[in-house]
């Protein structure tokens, strides 16, 4: 099994650790993002930065358990970090909790460095090459698979852990099962390669021994400390630490020796690395380790530790003086011919685009020049061509660039918006009648307008209110035009984006932009010998007004990404509900467009300007709900006739024509009441001038005229009496205050209108 695994259900790719990754091990798949083994360098980022943790250390635990529980002898090993992670622990009491759980040995890995140190100053004492230290897993995997060029220069001697491993294996026989444990996510790897492989049975993280220890509900401070076994390490336990290496090694360090380079952290050993292999440095010994503050910095290190407090402890626990018992065995000479390894190239080139390859995959995600490559980092590589690189060769996929993916959407919705909108209108179109009802002034006004402008080619400017009816006298006008064999295309230009817009209008050649797999004729060719109304005309932008009044002004359309131009004839009915003057003033409408539209005008009068047509207008939606519906309705109750007129109808004549159709499903019978009108309606109609007017017209009405003037009257007498006092008032009239107060609204009156009034004045 892979030391690092992926859940797959976890994974929301966010891209950390392909942004982390600093050798693109990670390949990005549909619903997850996974690991290619044969580029990964364990270096553990991906672990440190995913988010959801879906990456994850393959678990160790069940296999050290089974191990634990057999005829083996099994050996921990505690690797050099140890003090930095268990730092409130007594090392004595450690070994005592390992025992507890089954280890027969514990050993300090330090030892490792010094097992290793003298061939490290022998071969380093070399001037014939440039030596990089193989000490740390993480740099051997960069150096075999990615940079085979340093293969030579790698020190060819096995890591502090491998020693052990050989030297522990040597001197008890190969049966012993050797548990190394450590902050090293690079050591899982290195026990897996065929070089260094069976010196070390498992791996186990400094986390996973301490889950073993819960869960066996050991507690370590109340154990009584116990010796280690083996040999007493000196400066191997400096090794963790950054710079430890010549200590541990017994090499001379100079801060002043150029020909000596020693850093920590991916970014510093990159540079290194990436400028030895090629050529722009030679050092003679180069001391590397990929993680920051050295092995102290693991990515199994205890993260709540600062670096300077964990090195403090490292140092603290070289200077303590930490009992050992070794066995006779291992006070013997020891066997050192095993600390010698080789290195291979691993290799795998990935075939790299040429720039051709590049650029179709950059214009993929709509990106056509440089300045469209935004390098925002959002798929996890450092430019938009890496990305299109690893697009290339596998790793990555289209899907994964955010700004294109934003742009989809948003065209999407533009588009769906636009679906929506027209097969609204469709459905709008199938309940009603083309016919544009009234009788007030000025709708006979509009109707008169109509027939007049109709039959000419005019251009037409149709200007009000949402809801007033534009749309409809736009076919109106169509109607009556000579073009009216011809089309009539609408398109609203507020629901989608410019550059759609565009197309939508103009139409596109194949290729022109992404998603445009096909040749696509625009509205202005769907209309040719017809009328094109465009709703909202004052929303498009200055850039497709000017393209709008180049295709009024010669007759000739051009597709997006086209040249040639294509002859149309087409009317134009805009509308707006903008202040198109204001816009020119402002600068967001052109003023050669607006006075191109600007030749004939109608201006749609708001509903609250045509009372007169309002009960004419709801019977006729009631007919159109009552069709729509399949349900008899036959008449408006008065009282909701009046209520429909005193309101004010923002939402114009759409809002009447909702309203009644809402009615019309909440009436029991066949007549609509005032009870099924919006309680802003019905609430509205209560006390309301126009209301007593119209009421005479029945005598329930006139009854109920005569009621509320007396209700009225007697609410401000008793207003009065208690000198504008709404309680004493109530108390007099015998009605609970609320009542009142609820009089009171209904009709307008305040207290203080009573209290400022003259005596003789008053009712
Ligand atoms: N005078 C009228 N007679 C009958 N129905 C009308 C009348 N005026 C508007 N309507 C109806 O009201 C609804 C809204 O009208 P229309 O879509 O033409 O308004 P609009 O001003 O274009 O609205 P918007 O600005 O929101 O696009 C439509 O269903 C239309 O048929």
């Amino acid at each position: 099994m892979e030391p690092i695994i992926t859940d797959k259900e976890k994974c929301r790719k966010c891209y950390c650790c392909v942004r982390s990754c600093p050798v693109k091990a990670i390949k990005v798949e549909k619903r997850y993002t996974e690991i290619i083994f044969d580029r990964c360098i364990g270096c553990g980022n991906c672990l440190s930065n995913c988010p959801q943790r879906a990456k994850m250390v393959a678990d160790k635990v069940g296999v050290t358990e089974s191990l634990l529980t057999s005829e083996d002898e099994v050996i921990a090993v505690l690797g050099s970090s140890f003090p930095a992670f268990f730092h409130n622990v007594a090392p004595g009491k450690l070994v005592a909790g390992l025992k507890r759980i089954g280890f027969r040995q514990v050993h300090e890995g330090a030892y490792g460095a010094e097992l290793i140190a003298g061939d490290y100053a022998r071969i380093t004492g070399d001037n014939d090459r440039t030596h990089i230290s193989s000490h740390c897993p993480a740099i051997v995997d960069l150096i075999e698979r990615h940079y085979p060029k340093l293969l030579r220069n790698l020190v060819p001697v096995v890591s502090p852990m491998i020693a052990m491993g050989r030297y522990l294996k040597g001197v008890l026989g190969p049966k012993a099962k050797v548990v190394y444990i450590s902050s090293c996510i690079a050591a899982k790897f290195e026990t897996q390669m065929t070089e260094t492989r069976g010196a070390i049975d498992i791996v186990l993280t400094y986390r996973e021994l301490e889950g073993i220890f819960r869960s066996r509900q050991i507690s370590l401070p109340t154990l009584e400390a116990l010796p280690f076994d083996g040999l007493t390490p000196t400066v191997g336990r400096l090794f963790p630490i950054n710079g430890g290496t010549f200590r541990s090694f017994s090499m001379p360090s100079n801060p002043l020796d150029t020909e000596v380079v020693s850093a920590c952290g991916e970014v510093n050993v990159m540079g290194i690395i990436k400028d030895m292999a090629a050529g722009r440095i030679a050092p003679r010994f180069a001391d590397l380790r990929f993680c920051y503050d050295g092995c102290i910095g693991g990515p199994g290190r205890n993260s709540d530790l600062t670096e300077f407090y964990r090195r403090n402890l490292i140092i603290n626990h070289y200077k303590q003086d930490i009992p050992h018992e070794p066995a006779p065995h291992h006070l013997s000479p020891r066997e050192q011919a095993g600390l010698t390894r080789t290195f291979a190239s691993k290799h795998a080139r990935l075939e790299s685009p040429k720039g051709n390859d590049v650029r179709k995959i950059l214009q993929a995600t709509s990106k056509y020049s440089v300045k469209d490559e935004l390098n925002c980092r959002a798929c996890g590589y450092r430019t938009c061509r890496e990305y299109a690189a690893a697009v290339y060769q596998g790793l990555a996929e289209i899907e994964m660039c955010l700004p294109y993916n934003l742009q989809q959407l948003e065209e999407d919705r533009g588009r769906l918006i636009q679906k929506y909108e027209l097969a609204r209108r469709e459905l709008d179109r199938e309940y009603t009648d083309e016919f544009i009802v009234g009788n007030d002034r000025k709708t006979l006004e509009v109707l008169d307008l109509i027939k007049q402008v109709g039959p000419t080619p005019t251009t037409v400017l149709i200007r009000g209110e949402s809801g007033t009816g534009k749309e409809l006298t736009a076919r109106a006008i169509h109607r009556f035009s000579k073009r009216n064999d011809k089309p009539l295309v609408t398109l609203n230009c507020t629901t989608i984006t410019d550059s759609l817009l565009e197309s939508e209008l103009f139409g596109h050649k194949r290729g022109a932009f992404t998603g445009a797999i096909a040749e696509k004729k625009g509205l202005f060719e769907a209309a040719d010998g017809g009328t094109i109304f465009l709703d909202e005309i004052g929303d498009i932008t200055p850039k497709l007004q000017a393209e709008l009044l180049r295709v009024l002004d010669t007759g000739e359309v051009r597709p997006v990404g086209g040249t040639a131009a294509r002859k149309v004839d087409v009317r134009l009915i805009a509308a707006t509900n903008r202040n198109l003057e204001e816009g020119v003033r402002e600068g967001w409408f052109r003023e050669d467009l607006y006075y191109r539209l600007n030749v004939f005008t109608i201006t749609m009068p708001p509903l609250r300007n045509r009372v007169e047509s309002i009960p004419i207008l709801a019977h006729h939606f009631m007919e159109k709900a009552s069709t729509k519906l399949n349900k008899r309705l036959s008449a408006i109750e008065e009282r909701a006739v009046i209520a429909l007129t005193t309101y004010p109808w923002p939402g114009n004549i759409r809002e009447m024509q909702n309203v009644i159709e809402r009615a019309a499903v909440l009436a029991h019978d066949d007549v609509i009441h005032l009870e099924n009108l919006p309680l802003a309606l019905s609430e509205n109609l209560e006390g309301s001038p126009t209301a007593d007017l119209d009421m005479r017209s029945s005598f329930r009405a006139e009854r109920e005229r005569h009621v509320v003037k007396l209700e009225k009257k007697l609410i401000q007498r008793y207003l009065a009496e208690a000198n504008g006092n709404v309680s004493r008032a109530a108390r007099l009239a015998n009605i609970p205050r609320r009542t009142f107060y609820r009089l009171l609204d209904k009709y307008r009156l305040k207290e203080k209108d009573v209290r400022d009034m003259p005596r003789e004045d008053r009712p």
